[in-house]
């Protein structure tokens, strides 16, 4: 069999552009020269306006199908198309990912429900009311509740350009700027990312968007170990990892398995503290007592068995939980028992924080193979 230039240019013309709808050779993606044959094997070359042109993955699957369909199922074609971008998109595809981030930290927990977000959301405000620039990542892609919490949930991000770039302008509260994927879903409809969209929507999320100069950028992780987790630590370097859990037995078996991935060998990344959520219960009017509803120090114990620093222990209180559904988030109250809790638990992870950036190397991005 021998093949032709024009059967390719024939099957390719059954491709189409999803951009504009029209064939791969009117856009001027392939021409006649850019087709070379040799024997069985065709190999081309595309080009491509923008190196993050969303198509060209799909567009190189459908020249090679049409190819293999039109042509002849023998041709050997894949992995045979060569991709050609303007030279300064390439530059900006390899920029760093938050180029001018001090400190990454993932807050995460075995077990959902432990109040991660409201941990998450009141460490946010008690870092930023102590002077520091901080960025919030909703990386709860399942349930993201960061924006319920910070009373921004109908707030949708807008683009705006950064040198040469189009960026996601992150909402900005309380001095914190925070973006979720709640912000491009209709909250009234159900979230069903599947895994693999949710990572690459993340991913664009921290490598896309304009988070400029910050001193820490929190991300609340879903519950639980997922690809999630394994995206996050091959996509940036993580400073360390918080574990946020309940005393409860289920809860802290759960972490333990949370805390395992983290310092796995391949990924490597320092568990930074532990901090135990609704540790006791203090009615209003019984305020010397102390009910431990979910167990007494399971959290703390965790801690020193494994030798982790144990952050805080933060008790149930009604306050907290009404705080979160109106919005403002329990650490922005001036002279409160629960707003003091919270600054110590961000005193205490800024230490760490520091002195893992002393004692310890810089955490590496975990390539996989
Ligand atoms: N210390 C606390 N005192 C009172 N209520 C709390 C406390 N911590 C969390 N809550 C409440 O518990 C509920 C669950 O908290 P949150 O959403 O923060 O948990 P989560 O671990 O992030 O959950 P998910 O697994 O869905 O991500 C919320 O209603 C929150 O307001």
């Amino acid at each position: 069999m021998m093949i032709t230039k024009q059967q390719i240019i024939d099957a390719l013309d059954k491709v189409r552009y999803p951009g504009t709808g029209k064939n791969l050779i009117d856009t001027g993606i392939v021409t006649a020269d850019d087709i070379h044959i040799e024997g069985m094997k065709v190999s081309m070359t595309y080009k491509f306006a923008k190196a993050n042109d969303p198509f060209i993955k799909s567009v190189v699957k459908a020249s090679e199908t049409a190819i293999l369909t039109y042509v002849g199922k023998d041709v050997d074609i894949k992995g045979n198309i060569d991709i050609e971008v303007p030279e300064q998109h390439q530059l900006s595809e390899k920029q760093a990912i938050l180029p001018g981030v001090k400190n990454i930290v993932a807050i995460f927990s075995g077990k959902g429900g432990v109040g991660k977000s409201t941990v998450t959301s009141n460490l946010a405000v008690a870092l930023a009311q102590a002077g520091y620039k901080v960025g919030l990542l909703d990386a709860d892609v399942f349930g993201p509740s960061i924006p319920k919490m910070f009373n921004c949930e109908d707030a949708r991000p807008i683009l705006e350009k950064v040198g040469d770039r189009e960026l996601i302008k992150p909402i900005e509260v309380r001095g914190i700027k925070m973006l979720s994927m709640g912000f491009f879903v209709d909250k009234a409809s159900p979230v069903l990312w599947r895994g693999s969209l949710a990572c690459n929507a993340l991913t664009q999320l921290m490598r896309d968007a304009n988070w400029g100069e910050l001193d820490y950028f929190l991300i609340d992780m879903p519950p639980g170990t997922s690809d999630i987790h394994l995206t996050m630590v091959q996509t940036i370097a993580l400073t360390g990892a918080v574990v946020v859990t309940t005393p409860q037995q289920v809860a802290i078996a759960d972490a333990i398995k949370g805390i395992a991935m983290f310092l796995e060998d391949k990924i490597d990344v320092p568990v930074l503290g532990l901090i135990e959520n609704m540790s006791w219960f203090t009615p209003a009017e019984l305020p010397n007592n102390r009910y431990y509803i979910f167990g007494k120090e399971g959290g703390k114990k965790l801690a020193e068995q494994l030798d982790i620093p144990l952050l805080g222990q933060i008790p149930l209180v009604q306050s907290i939980c009404e705080a979160g559904d109106n919005g403002a988030p329990s650490a922005s109250e001036e002279n409160t028992l629960t707003g003091e809790f919270f600054k110590e638990v961000a005193t205490k992870l800024v230490e760490k924080v520091e002195y893992r950036n002393k004692h310890l190397s810089p955490t590496k991005k975990v390539e996989m193979k």
